[in-house]
């Protein structure tokens, strides 16, 4: 019977799903050179299959299978909706995550040939962290694949207690919102080495020790205000840091990336075995949820509007010309773009983006944000 015993490899191959890894962090910490450092690393015969999220990004230094900037412009955003450039940006990723379902069926298919896939995420951290969108992807990737969050931290800019602290303090927030395996990498090694911070987390006392040694007379540490909070936090903080994954790494010259990969699998077999139950169970809520909303929206729409009638998100292979691509404007190009050349909105683009927009803005608009002008 070895034949039939050896059958079952390629289907669990076929139906194997990535990895995914959400990488977070703030501005700067150096979220997208550690993607493209992480895109050029090749596991079990292929690279990682790579998703740009940021759509005010100007370029994207690795080569994107999927990118929010093929899809959504957020400039039209900007321009249609009469929104800053920080409104663009949340709103372009608001219309981007009411069609994340298609980006996840890319996904999953990715997974025949793709251990992992990395999801890069704005510059600024809380359009993602404290958005509807951030969650709705988060709650899409988490109830479909083993989903991992990567915080990034810029190791250099942290070496001052209070720093560290203040940064620990909002991956510590991220970690209880997402419910999700945790890796916190300490990013830019090559300029100051990250045992300080391990030892900090490890060792109450010797980080007692480096805010005392900062605080004498200073307006930070020592027994002034926000020593004394900093030490009640550290205090707080330590079932955190109890069985936390960390590494150090240098996003260039690509030191501890094999101890990277180490703690991901580590972090994925977690999630298989204590988190993937209760994201299905959420799963089916939702799709519950969903098919009734689906229902009342069905009798508000017009009838001769058809929702997903075709993709709006398409995969863009390697090497392929940005021309090439596919593009589509969820926010509808009225006025004239750079080319001068201008898309006519097919018939039933508009209503049908705006039904769905507005369905998204009653489903996630809580009563106490309804005056948020994001
Ligand atoms: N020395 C050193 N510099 C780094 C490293 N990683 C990133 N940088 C630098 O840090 C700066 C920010 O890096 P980015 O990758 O743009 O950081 P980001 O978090 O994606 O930035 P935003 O998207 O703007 O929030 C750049 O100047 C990088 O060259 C590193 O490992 N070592």
């Amino acid at each position: 019977m070895s034949e039939s015993e050896s059958k079952p490899e390629p289907m669990e191959q076929d139906s194997r799903k990535p990895i995914c890894l959400i990488i977070l962090g703030m501005a700067g910490a150096g979220k997208t050179s550690f993607t493209r450092r992480l895109s050029s690393k090749v596991v079990e015969g292929s690279r990682p299959y790579l998703i740009n999220l940021d759509p005010a990004c100007r370029e994207v230094p690795y080569p994107a299978n999927i990118d929010i900037r093929d899809t959504v412009n957020y400039k039209e955003v900007m321009k249609q909706y009469g929104l800053g450039p920080n409104g663009g940006i949340v709103t372009a990723l608001n219309l981007f995550s009411t069609k994340f379902g298609q980006v996840v069926d890319l996904i999953e298919k990715a997974g025949k040939k793709h251990k992992y896939c990395i999801i890069d995420t704005p510059g600024q951290i809380e359009v993602f962290t404290w958005s509807a969108s951030g969650t709705i992807v988060t709650e899409a990737l988490a109830s479909t694949c083993p989903t991992v969050v990567v915080y990034v931290m810029d190791t250099v800019r942290s070496v001052s207690p209070v720093t560290f602290m203040s940064n620990m303090l909002y991956a510590c927030s991220i970690l209880y919102k997402t419910r999700l395996p945790f890796i916190v990498v300490m990013n830019k090694t090559d300029v100051v080495d990250n045992a300080y911070a391990v030892e900090w987390m490890r060792d109450f006392e010797a980080f007692q020790e480096a805010l005392d040694a900062e605080g004498e007379g200073e307006t930070e540490g020592g027994n002034t205000y926000i020593g004394n909070l900093t030490r009640s936090m550290a205090l707080a903080l330590d079932t955190f840091y109890t069985d936390l994954r960390c590494c150090g790494v240098s996003a260039h010259t690509g030191e501890g990336l094999d101890e990277f990969f180490k703690l991901v699998d580590d972090a994925a077999e977690e999630y298989e075995k204590e988190y993937k139950a209760d994201w299905l169970k959420m799963r089916a809520e939702k799709l519950e949820e969903e098919k009734r909303k689906a229902e009342e929206l069905k009798n508000k729409v017009p009838d001769d509007t058809v929702i997903d009638k075709k993709k709006l998100i398409e995969e863009v292979s390697r090497g392929r010309e940005i021309s090439d691509m596919y593009l589509k404007h969820p926010a509808n190009e009225s006025s004239s773009d750079e080319e001068g050349t201008e898309n006519q909105p097919e018939e039933d683009d508009k209503p049908v983006d705006v039904a769905m927009f507005q369905d998204f803005i009653r489903k996630h608009a809580k009563p106490n944000n309804s005056g948020n002008n994001t």
